[in-house]
């Protein structure tokens, strides 16, 4: 690394993917955590402001193995990532997006519906050692070998070139599958993003930090708080409806009959809750965006 790649010593490195569809996100996700940084142009390091935290840009299919081997101390890559690196890693939190399956696919023509009947067959992926875990067993089982061939990108095209019999490869939209004539004979993992730390880092605190200041930002874009006014009678029934995600805050209005409730709703559950707030005689309902939390 060039000095101006290269990260001060004393610095926490946290690993993000630096291109493909992880990217974006993780960066939205760290800019709403507050952890800003100012990447220039073609470098891969870049540091946190305010921060002793130095973020490097790697492809997500080496991130795992980085933080496994403790050339940075922390990193975002696929859950698939981390299993295929048989990398020893601690998994500290999932992040609720980048979710898809790894599946065996084969084509739909050829009607296989029983998984073992490719144990001994052709098999594509870019996943080999969580395909050999997979097909292992079955192999032993029916006393032959399935070949497995490594291939880093459009798998699917595989089958039909004639060099597989079958392909693992991830299924998100399932768009890419059905496209190539492919159909799902087997999931072997559900994947999605998820926040690794090397189990010996030495930076404890700054790891806690970012867990911390992530978690704030996942819980901020997940809930919303809701408002709103109700007669002291009806009370009890209003907060069955929004029980918060600890308790209600719930004050008395100055006119002495009726409360004002605010409590944490999950935004996908909100309009539901507005209407049940609304029959349960609620009024001023109002609905406020959280920008950060920590809880
Ligand atoms: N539809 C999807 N296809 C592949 N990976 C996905 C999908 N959705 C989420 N992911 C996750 O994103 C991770 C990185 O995949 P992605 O394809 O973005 O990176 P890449 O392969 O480095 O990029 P590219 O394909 O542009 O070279 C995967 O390991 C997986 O965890
Ligand atoms: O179910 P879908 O929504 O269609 O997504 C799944 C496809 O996306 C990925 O490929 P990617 O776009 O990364 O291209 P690649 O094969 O060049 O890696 C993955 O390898 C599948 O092919
Ligand atoms: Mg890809």
């Amino acid at each position: 690394m060039s000095a101006a790649n290269s990260s001060p010593p004393g610095n926490c490195r946290f690993a993000i993917p630096k291109k493909g569809r992880l990217h974006e996100k993780v960066v939205a996700m760290l800019k709403g955590a507050g952890l800003e940084f100012r990447r220039e142009p073609r470098l891969d390091v870049a540091l946190c402001v305010g921060q002793p935290i130095t973020l490097v840009f790697l492809p997500a299919s080496d991130i795992a193995k980085y933080v496994g081997e403790g050339n940075v101390d922390i990193g975002i890559t696929g859950l698939d990532v981390v299993k295929e690196s048989m990398v020893e890693v601690k998994h500290i939190m999932d992040l609720g997006f980048g979710a898809c399956k790894l599946c065996v696919q084969a084509p739909v023509v050829d009607k296989i519906t029983n998984v073992e009947d490719l144990a001994g067959k052709r098999i594509v992926t870019s996943f080999p050692d969580l395909t050999r875990e997979f097909f292992g067993p079955l192999d032993a089982k029916k006393g032959v070998t399935t070949s497995i061939k490594f291939v880093s990108g459009s798998v699917e095209a595989a089958c039909g070139l004639g060099l597989a019999d079958a392909v693992v490869d991830l299924v998100e939209t399932g768009t890419t599958m059905k496209a190539a004539g492919l159909e799902i004979v087997a999931d072997i993992l559900s994947t999605q993003a998820i926040l690794i730390s090397n189990p010996h880092a030495k930076h404890g605190d700054l790891v806690d930090l970012i867990k911390r200041r992530i978690e704030g930002y996942i819980t901020a874009t997940k809930y919303v708080m809701i408002v709103y006014n109700v007669s002291s009678d009806l009370l009890a029934e209003a907060v069955k409806i929004t029980p918060g995600k600890r308790s209600p805050t719930i004050t008395t209005l100055d006119d002495g009959q009726s409360k004002s409730v605010s409590s944490l709703v999950l935004k996908k559950e909100v309009n539901d809750k507005m209407d049940q707030l609304h029959d349960a005689g609620a009024t001023d309902i109002l609905v406020l965006n959280i920008s950060n939390s920590l809880m």
